[in-house]
This record gives structure tokens, sequence and C-alpha cells, in this order.
């Protein structure tokens, strides 16, 4: 039998009040992957990790969590472990306490992990958590959630408190759990770089859709850095999709979106870095990884209209 996706989206749509968070959102996530979730301030990340742990209910379509609906279900409840991005605890109870309460808490809890982790990083289990430094609470609420063993960690920009060199440690601690209980990671955050270095699977949202969505990999070999003569580009074939353009006089650069390069041999082609790829759709909130209808629009003066998905005010209309 083929394995559940850790996680999966179909047409989720969710609105805060009269605000549009999410639309027509759909991906599939493979168990084991460490995947990153980026976009920019507002693209609706927080929203779509609510809905994954069961926090929000769509308003259209659906969420599963390894074949499940999340929220409610105890045998769902378990399996997940959570990090909000304000990453809440109890600022009177110390950090052994904290964990303690972890403990009874969680019926797959692991004191050796919390030890082990909270030992090597120096952190006194004796101090109230409201006299941590903002990094240290970070690390005791990323500990909670290791220690909990769960088989999908979804964590809202879990490094936005450390230092370089603390995030360094927290992605490779979430990769070595990763790696020995084939757990699946789901993160938020706008340090590309170092999600490009530790992350399997990207996800990308521009403005509430889901712009891109899949393992690194297949993304890079979609994707193709384009330079040549601003005069090649009207005739570039169909089959593909300029994400983001450039223009120094008779010069283009394009990010070219499709499964092979152009034929014509006069573009140089090379392949682009994660980081390039996602600051073109960043660039570009209104082009789409997803099959929607086609629109023509204008992308940069002199070059040629691409297909892009509707934005949100198009769409409305
Ligand atoms: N409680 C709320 N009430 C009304 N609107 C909200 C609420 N929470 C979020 N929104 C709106 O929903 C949209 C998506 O917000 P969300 O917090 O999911 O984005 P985000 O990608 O996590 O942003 P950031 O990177 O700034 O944390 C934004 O337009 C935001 O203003």
């Amino acid at each position: 039998m083929a394995e559940l996706p850790a996680v999966l989206l179909t047409g989720v749509g969710y609105r805060h009040g009269r605000t549009p968070a999410l639309r027509d959102c759909s991906l599939s996530v493979p168990p084991g992957r460490v995947v990153g979730l980026i976009g920019p301030n507002g693209a609706g990340k927080t929203t779509l990790l609510h809905l994954m742990v069961g926090l929000l209910r769509p308003d259209r379509g659906e969420v599963r969590i390894f074949g499940r609906e999340p929220g409610g279900d105890p045998a769902i409840l378990d399996r997940v472990a959570f990090l909000a991005q304000d990453k809440p605890l109890y600022g009177s109870f110390t950090v052994a306490e904290t964990m303690r309460l972890g403990r009874h808490l969680n019926s797959r809890w692991s004191d050796e992990l919390a030890a082990e982790r909270l030992g090597r990083l120096g952190i006194p289990a004796d101090r109230p958590v409201r006299r941590l430094s903002g990094g240290q609470r970070s690390q005791v609420a990323i500990t909670l959630a290791m220690a909990k063993r769960p088989d999908l960690m979804v964590l809202d920009e879990p490094l936005a408190d450390l230092d370089p060199l603390r995030r360094h440690e927290v992605m490779s601690d979430l990769m070595a759990l990763t790696a020995e209980t084939g757990m699946t990671v789901v993160l938020s955050s706008h340090v590309v770089a170092e999600l490009e270095e530790t992350c399997d699977h990207l996800v990308l949202l521009g403005d509430g859709r889901v712009q891109l969505a899949g393992d690194l990999d297949e993304v890079r070999a979609g994707h193709h850095a384009l330079s040549g003569p601003a005069s090649l580009v009207a005739a570039l074939p169909d089959a593909g999709t300029v994400v983001h353009a450039t223009r120094t006089g008779e010069h283009a650069g394009l990010l070219w979106r499709s499964d092979r390069p152009p034929p014509d041999p006069r573009w140089a082609v090379r392949t682009p870095a994660i980081g390039d790829i996602v600051l073109a759709y960043l660039r570009a909130p209104e082009a789409s990884a997803l099959p929607r209808p086609t629109l023509l629009r204008q992308v940069s003066p002199g070059l040629r209209p691409v297909q892009t998905a509707p934005t949100a005010s198009e769409e409305s209309r």
C-alpha cells in the first residue's frame, strides 16, 4: 500500500474574518522530509501551519495529517508537535519543571533527549523560564517539541531569536532526529540560505497561494537561469514560463520555469541556486506553480507577456 502523505492539503482556503489569508492551496509532503516554508510577511505561513495542526479549520478544502483530520483527534495530537511563533512557555516554571510538564502531557516523551540537549546547550535546569534570554527560551521550546518525539514537527520561525551557530545546531538536531526516527519537519523561516543547506523540500507561499512545492532537486531541475539577447525573449517556447525577468540594455536575464531549457543555443543556461529561485518568486508574487487558468501579464517593459496565475484582486472581480 502506498505511504500516506505526512501532510496533504487539497484546495484549502481560509479567511481571518474578512481578510483572505489562503486561497486554493494544495500540497503533499511525503513522510520523512524536512520542509522549508518560505514566503514574504503576510503571505499566510502562520495560517497554513495553524491549519496543519488543527488550531484552525479551513473554510474550503481539506487538511489531512497522515490521512486524518487534525485537531481534536487524540491519535493525531500525540503524533504532532507544534511550536508557535511566539514560543509560549510558563515564565514562572523552571526549565526542569517545564520538562516535567512535557513528560506528563506526552506519552512518547524522552527524558534522555531533553536532558542531553539542554545540558549540551548549557541551559540551567533550575532557572525560571522568564529569566532566560530570548534565544535560550526558544531552545527550551524547541527541546519540548523534540522530546515529545512526534511523527510531525511543525515549527513557526524557530530560528528567529537564535545566533548563527545556534541556528545551525537546531537544524543539525532536527536532521539527526529525522534520520533516526523518520519524523517529518515543517518549518517556516526567512533565512533562505540555511534552509537550502538543510531542507529537502520547499513550499513557497506568495499572496496566500502555493507558488512552489516540491523536493529541492525537482524544484532546481524545473528552473533555468537564462542570460542572452533580449530579442530572443519573444521566441521562447510556450511550454515554459518566465518567473522573473530583468533587462539591461539589449541583454536579458530570466528565471525560466520549464522541464527543459529553451532550444536556442544563444541562451546561456545554468541551473539556478534555490536561493535565486526563491528570490525570483518573492519578486513575482503572482507567479504560480500550480496549473491555473492562464492570464497574459506583462512582467517587464520590452519583454513578452508571461503566463501567471490570477491575483486575488483579479479573481474576486
Ligand atoms: N487574527 C487575524 N485577524 C485578521 N487577519 C489576520 C489574522 N492573522 C493573520 N491575519 C492576516 O492574514 C494574512 C496572513 O497572515 P499570516 O500571519 O498567516 O502570514 P505570515 O506569512 O505568517 O506572515 P509573517 O511572515 O509576517 O509572520 C495577513 O494578511 C494577515 O494580516
